[in-house]
C-alpha cells in the first residue's frame, strides 16, 4: 500500500482513511484571525536557546527534509512562552509550494506565505520524544513564515546542503548550525492547542506561530542555483517566485516526483481559543 503524501492519491483529503485523528478537536494547521485572538498579559516571552554544536544532519525524509539535532541533554531548549518546564529541540523542517502563491500551513487572514518552518520540540517531563509525542502537553512546535523580501545569510547554509540529499532517506551531517538564525527580530507569537500537521497527526503540539515573518531574497537564491541546482527560490522567466524546487519526494531509482505543495490546508477550529502575547 502507498503511504501518505502530498499528492491527490495520498494526499491530506486521504489522511482520515489510516488517521482517524485527522477528523480530530484540535487539528493543525489554522486560519489565524489576529482580530479573534485574545491577548493574554499572563503569557510569557517565548526562551529559545539552541546550542549550534548540537546539530546533527540534514535528511531528506521523503516528504520534507529535516534538521535534526542531539537532544540527550538540555543544550537546545524551549522554555517560557505558553509552555511550563522545558523543552528540547528535535528537529526542524519547512513546508513550501510549487510557487510563491501557497506554501505554508498556518495562515493569517487566509493569506499563505510561500513557506513555513517548524522547530519541533518536546517536553522533557517524559523520557523521549516518542513517548511526548503521545501525550497532549508533550509537544511543542515553533512555526515562522517565510517571505521573500531582504536576503538572510544565515539560510544559505540549509540550502547549501540540500543539493547532498536530493532523494528521499539521504542525509549528510550539518554541523554547527545556529537555528537562532532562523528567528525574526520579534518573538510575539500567537498559540493553540493543536496537532502534527503530517500523520500520525496526534494531538499533542502547542503551536506557537511567530507574527514576524523571516525573509529570504530572490538575488542571495540566484546566486545559490549554479552550487544547489536543487532546492532553491527563484524567479522564474515569468517572475513567478519559485519556492524549494526539485526536491524529490522519492527514492533513488523511482520515478523522480517534485517535493512540492507538502503543506496540509488549515483545519476546522472546532471551538478552540487562540491567545496572543502581544496587543
Ligand atoms: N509539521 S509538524 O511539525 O507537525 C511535523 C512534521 C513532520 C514530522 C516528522 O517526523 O516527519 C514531525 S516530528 O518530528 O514531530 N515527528 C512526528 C512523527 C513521529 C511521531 C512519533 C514518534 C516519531 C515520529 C513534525
Ligand atoms: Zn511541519
Amino acid at each position: 500500500a502507498h503511504g501518505w503524501g502530498y499528492l491527490t492519491t495520498n494526499g491530506p483529503e486521504k489522511w482520515a482513511e489510516d488517521f482517524p485523528v485527522a477528523n480530530g478537536p484540535r487539528q493543525s494547521p489554522i486560519n489565524i484571525v489576529p482580530r479573534e485572538a485574545q491577548y493574554d498579559s499572563s503569557l510569557k516571552a517565548l526562551k529559545l536557546k539552541y546550542d549550534p554544536s548540537n546539530a546533527k544532519g540534514i535528511l531528506n525524509n521523503g516528504h520534507s527534509f529535516q534538521v535534526d539535532f542531539v537532544d540527550d541533554t538540555d543544550s537546545s531548549t524551549l522554555t517560557g512562552g505558553p509552555i511550563t518546564g522545558t523543552y528540547r529541540l528535535k528537529q526542524f523542517h519547512f513546508h513550501w509550494g510549487a510557487s510563491d502563491d501557497r506554501g505554508s500551513e498556518h495562515t493569517v487572514n487566509g493569506i499563505k506565505f510561500p513557506c513555513e518552518l517548524h522547530l519541533v520540540h518536546w517536553n522533557t517531563k517524559y523520557p523521549s520524544f516518542g513517548e511526548a509525542a503521545s501525550q497532549p502537553d508533550g509537544l511543542a512546535v515553533v512555526g515562522v513564515f517565510l517571505k521573500i523580501g531582504a536576503a538572510n545569510p544565515r539560510l544559505q547554509k540549509v540550502l547549501d546542503a540540500l543539493d547532498a540529499i536530493k532523494t528521499k532517506g539521504k542525509q549528510t551531517t550539518f554541523a554547527n548550525f545556529d537555528a537562532t538564525t532562523l528567528l525574526p527580530a520579534s518573538l510575539h507569537y500567537w498559540t493553540y492547542d493543536g496537532s502534527l500537521t503530517t500523520p500520525p497527526l496526534l494531538e499533542s503540539v502547542t503551536w506557537i506561530v511567530l507574527k514576524e515573518p523571516i525573509s529570504v531574497s530572490p538575488a542571495q537564491v540566484l546566486t545559490l542555483i549554479p552550487r544547489l541546482l536543487l532546492s532553491l527560490l527563484y524567479h522564474d522567466k515569468k517572475g513567478k517566485m519559485v519556492m524549494f524546487r526539485s526536491l524529490l519526494f522519492t527514492g533513488e531509482g523511482d520515478a523522480p516526483c517534485c517535493m512540492v505543495d507538502n503543506y496540509r490546508p488549515p483545519q476546522p477550529l472546532k471551538g478552540r481559543l487562540v491567545r496572543a502575547s502581544f496587543r
